[in-house]
């Protein structure tokens, strides 16, 4: 099965916002919304033969096997009926990444990266109150260390790759989804790339930008010359 698709990924450390402003985004511009973490917990509760060693590895603060995630991913991309997808806190690691790229085939066209200090991501943690097993003063500290250690990596990689944008994650929601908005606004709205401030990971223009704007816009492509991004069969 191939599907056409295209995607950007937000990433940030534990209580970064991001699943928050996701949803926000999501509903504004018209994405399929997909938390590897959601996706996680829900297969954590399914009775699958992977509960317990999702639940263990949540309570501990690690990450999943990637072939697991992945093919989560993959599922619920193949059932979504949008072809714009906003993909929460995944990759998580360099080999996340590319197990990733080998079974869907695919790179983000955008990266959103919440930049936030330690002290506020916690306090957040701390008092999300969902019920979750990872959300407890000893399991963050471990996640922060994994963080740090394993996903910065990835968010260098992709700057690295000129597909980062950096957003202050500090703040009220609203305030840092008006950070947010423009970018995505004026990616669907104007034909040439937008110039954004210097910031050290943000280039002044997006490589990526015309993909992105593809993805932006409606899904009828077959007249652009694009690259197509093919989902390729597991
Ligand atoms: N800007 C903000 N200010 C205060 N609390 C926030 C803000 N953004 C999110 N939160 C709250 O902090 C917790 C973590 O946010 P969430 O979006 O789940 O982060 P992440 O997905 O990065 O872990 C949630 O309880 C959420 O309601
Ligand atoms: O790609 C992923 C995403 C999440 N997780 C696990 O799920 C937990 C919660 O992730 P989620 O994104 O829901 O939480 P957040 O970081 O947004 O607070 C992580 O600590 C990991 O144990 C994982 O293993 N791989």
């Amino acid at each position: 099965m191939e599907l056409l698709s295209g995607f950007a990924v937000l990433l940030g450390g534990p209580g970064s916002g991001k699943g928050t402003q996701c949803l926000k985004i999501a509903e504004t511009f018209g994405f399929k919304h997909i938390g590897a973490g959601d996706l996680l917990r829900k297969e954590m509760y399914s009775g699958s033969e992977n509960g317990a060693m999702i639940q263990k590895l949540m309570t501990e603060g690690g990450i999943a096997p990637s072939e697991v995630t992945v093919k989560l991913i993959k599922k619920a991309i193949e059932s979504a009926e949008s072809c714009k997808f906003l993909i929460d806190g995944f990759p998580r690691s360099e080999e996340n990444r590319m197990v990733y790229e080998r079974i869907i085939g695919a790179e983000p066209n955008f990266v959103l990266f919440f930049d936030c200090p330690e002290e506020v991501m916690v306090k957040r943690v701390l008092s999300r109150n969902e019920g979750r097993v990872d959300d407890n003063e000893h399991t963050v500290k471990e996640r922060l260390k994994v963080y740090k250690a394993i996903t910065l990596p990835v968010v260098n990689h992709y700057a690295k790759k000129g597909k980062l944008y950096k957003v202050d994650g500090t703040g009220t929601q609203e305030e840092i989804f008006e950070r947010v908005q423009p970018v995505f606004t004026s990616l669907r709205e104007s034909q040439k790339g937008p110039m954004l401030s210097a910031d050290p990971y943000t280039p002044s223009h997006y490589p990526a930008y015309d993909l992105l704007h593809l993805i932006l816009s409606e899904c009828s492509i077959p007249e652009l010359e694009f690259d197509y991004i093919r989902i390729h069969a597991m």
